[in-house]
């Protein structure tokens, strides 16, 4: 691919490149909030306070002892301590980096292991916008570009990796 089109596609979501007709620079153009800048920037155009509507995402719930709701369709008590959840989580976090298909990965190990209801759909939550989910757990879906991973994200739920499909 030419350099122009590699650096083109190195934008995080939701910026386009354009060129300047007075001094014939390149800027860029927010597609979020409309706004310009001549810096290349660093992370998603839907980050924080952008307008983003709504985001589709997956995730894997591993529920703890601390959990609201500490059951779920693997297991009627869950008694596993948040610490070994956390254990648990990073463990598949290394399965998913090292896989060739990530984002295949990432759905197998819902099927299988997530605690949510979700896990039957590979962890996948369709659209939702915001305030719809909790807020930690919303903050971190918003902030991810499509096809990123969260950090640990940690609700009443339990703890969490999110994916961003869409
Ligand atoms: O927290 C509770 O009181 C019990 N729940 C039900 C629930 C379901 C959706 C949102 C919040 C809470 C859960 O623990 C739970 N949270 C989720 C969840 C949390 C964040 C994003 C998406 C789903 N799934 C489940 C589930 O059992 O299947």
């Amino acid at each position: 691919i030419g350099k122009q089109q590699k650096m083109a596609e190195d934008l995080p979501s939701g910026w386009e490149k354009r060129m300047s007709r007075t001094n014939n620079t390149p800027y860029y153009f927010n597609t979020a909030t409309g706004r310009s800048q001549w810096e290349r920037p660093a992370s998603s155009a839907f980050g924080k306070g952008s307008n983003l509507t709504e985001v589709r995402c997956a995730h894997i719930l591993v529920k703890h002892s601390g959990s609201r709701n500490p059951s779920s369709w693997r297991s009627d008590h869950i008694t596993r301590s948040k610490e070994d959840a956390i254990n648990i989580l990073n463990g598949y976090i290394e399965q998913i980096k090292a896989s060739a298909n990530p984002k295949k990965a990432f759905q197998t190990i819902a099927k299988e292991f997530s605690d949510c209801s979700s896990a039957k759909r590979g962890g996948d939550l369709g659209f939702f916008g915001r305030r719809k989910m909790q807020k930690p757990f919303e903050d971190a879906s918003f902030a991810l570009d499509v096809g990123e991973m969260s950090p640990i994200v940690d609700t009443d739920s339990g703890v969490h990796i999110i994916w961003r499909i869409d």
